[in-house]
């Protein structure tokens, strides 16, 4: 509704009436304009709409009943009151001028009260029509404001994702749906009057950063994952993807928030995963790593200094073989369980791989703390350990290190660590040993021994020497003990005792018996050629040989290629060898015996096997080692079981060799006692082949031996 004075627009052809029509408006403060013809009023109210229409009903051209039809046809005039003057009192002309649509009739002359009355009545009702109109275009407004809420609502609600308007001005959510409420826990009223901070969602700064643009002057989209506080006091992880916007004139935040919860457990799965030992729970190799390079990293925060150990179990692998490897399994689980009671809070216990475990100690002063859990860890082991219903005993050998003593590299000290183990093991296992200076001289020893041993099998830098052995009574040389030499380059003759257990540590003695094996039999077919006739060879074989290489294989090939007869060759082994993969070793001696080749118990007594034990196996002799024959004319404890040995293995129908004999006191205790053969320095050092052979030649010619020698 207009607050300015109504506009009359007064339509006539006499200007006379015009005038006075405008004159009597002119006290009740309308506004009048004029028009002398119909088409005049039609373009009149075409520019500028009159608030109501006096018209003469006659006129030249277009009359005042045409120019009201047209306007009533009109939706945007139909509205403006139109009152009739007339100056002819019909009552078919003022139904024609109602027909044409006006409101009113006035006639001429026209009475001054009348017109007011009618004038003001007929303004009064078109401003209510007019308000009419105002108010059902406000509802139909409102009604098309509430349908799009709805559908903003209902598209917000819908989306599994927590939707959040954050106001810049008050820094508060302005509108949240369904989602964040669920949530959060928090009704929408009470959403409405919290904020971003308060939450937990980001900072106030961090807020206002989002406004910042870019140098490209664009204001960037940004992610983020953060932890949110919930009503209840909960928290839940989500990632937040923010994008301030300007919505009218205020620049809001929309955050459009995801629940991550699921995918964060999915990584830290994934993580303990990459981090620990499936079997026994325990950190693994990397974290191990990662730990002690932190732990070094921070030393003199956290400690101001750090054991690094390395521990192995000692014959684990007989529990695998003997018991099977979910026992060893079994074992290991319950090993990681007393493990872990003997280290502290800070201190770090992992699963290296296999038996081997790893620890990083904390020693706050002493660094003979890392003894006192040593001696913790041999007490734990000390209890037998029961693997369902089967009692094993377990020691372990310990290596340790100490940071920054020792050195300052993590990969130092765990080579460290890894060489005081090994120290333990040599020093006959069950035992800890802290890392020297000496041990990584010995070390590189060592590591430079078995590269040179590693060329060495690549160029064929072996030989072999042979021993005989001699039948005691007869003094006849029966056979001969085949003996691994190396002429390493630079060095001279290598001792055995020095590489053999290097080529039994890294498997290459797999590679380098078979050539043993070959040799040997080359050397058997060269000695039956010759005038000095056949010679039983004997040849050591290591308990991997058994266990990694085809020794049957080997054997009957060798045999085959050489064309030699299976009883020429005969192999020693060891009783520990023996015991170790019992199963396969019975069957693989089972095999190649029954091949007719000889097999002989090599160092006999130096292990723990009864006479008894060993019955189970298919021998054919016993080679008394040689720390029983060294004193065996002096010992009464010595001379007691040799004797019995040799008796034992006598109602076995075991033949027996003694070892290392080096006098012809310890060759008559022998004979005496009914010991079948003997070997060593009194009959001859280990020879080359052709001496040997010369030896031989002498012997048929009943040289004495020991002058041969
Ligand atoms: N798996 C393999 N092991 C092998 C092979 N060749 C040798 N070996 C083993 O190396 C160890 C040391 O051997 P070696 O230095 O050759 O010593 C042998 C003899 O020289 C020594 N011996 C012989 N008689 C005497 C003696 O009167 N006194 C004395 N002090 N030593 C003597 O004994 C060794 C032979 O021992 P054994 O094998 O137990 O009969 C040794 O363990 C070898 O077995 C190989 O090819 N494969």
């Amino acid at each position: 509704m207009s607050t300015s004075a109504p506009t009359v627009l007064i339509v006539d052809d006499e200007a006379k009436s015009r005038d006075r029509l405008a004159c009597l408006l002119a006290p009740g403060g309308y506004e009048t304009t004029s028009a002398a013809s119909g088409e005049e009023a039609l373009s009149s109210v075409a520019s500028e709409a009159p608030d109501l229409i006096l018209i003469a009903q006659t006129m030249p051209g277009i009359d005042g009943c045409q120019v009201a039809s047209i306007l009533k046809a009109d939706p945007a005039t139909e509205n403006i009151p139109i009152i009739m003057v007339t100056g002819v009192e019909d009552t078919g002309m003022r139904q024609a001028g109602l027909e044409a649509g006006a409101e009113e009739f006035l006639s001429k002359p026209v009475d001054p009260t009348e017109l007011g009355l009618r004038v003001r009545n007929l303004l009064r009702l078109k401003d209510m029509g007019d308000l009419e109109d105002q108010v059902l275009v406000l509802e139909q407004k409102i009604a098309a404001r509430t349908a799009d809420l709805l559908r903003f609502r209902t598209a917000m609600n819908a989306t599994p994702d927590a939707l959040m308007l954050v106001s810049r001005d008050t820094m508060r959510f302005v509108e949240v749906n369904d989602t964040t409420c669920a949530m959060l826990g928090y009704t929408r009223a009470e959403m409405l009057s919290l904020g971003p901070v308060a939450l937990g969602a980001a900072t106030h700064d961090e807020l206002e950063a989002m406004f910042e643009p870019t140098p490209g002057g664009r204001i960037k989209p940004r992610l983020s994952e953060v932890t949110l506080h919930c009503k209840d006091g909960g928290v839940v992880d989500v990632e937040i993807h923010r994008q301030a916007l300007l919505s009218g004139n205020d620049w809001i935040i929309v955050s459009v928030v995801r629940d991550i919860t699921e995918r964060r457990v999915a990584q830290q799965i994934l993580q303990y995963q990459a981090s620990h030992d499936v079997l026994t729970g325990l950190p693994n190799r990397a974290w191990f790593y990662e730990a002690l390079h932190g732990t070094v990293r921070a030393t003199h925060s956290a400690s101001p200094s750090v054991a690094v150990v390395f521990l192995d179990l000692d014959r684990f692998k007989n529990v695998n073989d003997t018991l099977g490897h979910a026992m060893g399994d079994e074992l290991l689980v319950q090993f990681s369980a007393r493990l872990a009671t003997c280290v502290g809070e800070r201190d770090t216990v992992a699963r290296l791989g296999g038996d081997e475990f790893g620890l990083i100690l904390m020693l706050d002063q002493d660094p003979a703390h890392a003894a006192t859990v040593a001696g913790r860890i041999a007490e734990v082991l000390y209890p037998p350990f029961n693997l369902r219903g089967f009692e094993v005993i377990v020691t372990a050998s310990v290596g340790i290190t100490v940071h920054p003593q020792d050195g300052a590299d993590p990969e130092v000290l765990i080579k460290y660590a890894d060489t005081a183990m090994y120290e333990a093991k040599q020093a006959g296992r069950d035992t800890y040993r802290f890392f020297t200076a000496q041990m990584n001289a010995d070390a590189l020893q060592r590591q430079d021994l078995e590269h040179a041993l590693r060329k060495a099998v690549e160029n064929e830098e072996f030989e072999l020497y042979y021993q005989p052995k001699l039948l005691l009574g007869a003094d006849t040389i029966v056979g001969v003990e085949a003996l691994l030499r190396w002429d390493r380059p630079g060095h001279g003759l290598v001792s055995p005792g020095l590489f053999v257990p290097v080529l039994e540590e890294t498997g290459l003695i797999v590679r380098v018996g078979r050539w043993v094996i070959d040799t040997a039999c080359r050397q058997i077919k060269a000695w039956s050629l010759h005038a000095t006739g056949a010679v039983q060879v004997s040849v050591n074989i290591a308990g991997r040989q058994f266990a990694e290489g085809d020794l049957e294989g080997d054997v009957l090939r060798a045999l085959a290629a050489h064309d030699v007869p299976a009883a020429l060759l005969e192999l020693e082994l060891t009783e520990t060898s023996l015991m170790i993969n019992t199963e396969r070793t019975m069957q693989c001696l089972s095999n190649l015996r029954a091949h007719g080749i000889q097999v002989s118990v090599d160092d006999f007594g130096t292990g723990y096997s009864s006479l008894a034990y060993l019955r189970r196996f298919p021998i054919d002799k016993l080679k008394i080692d040689i720390a029983f024959i060294r004193d065996v004319t002096t010992n009464a404890d010595d001379a007691a079981i040799v004797n019995a040995i040799i008796t034992m293995a006598h109602s076995l129908n075991v033949q027996v060799v003694a070892e290392g004999v080096e006098t012809p006191a310890q060759k008559a205790f022998l004979l005496a006692h009914g010991c079948d053969q003997i070997q060593g320095y009194l009959v001859s050092r280990p020879l080359p082949a052709h001496l040997v052979t010369s030896l031989m030649a002498l012997h048929a010619a009943k040289v004495p031996v020991s002058a041969a020698a």
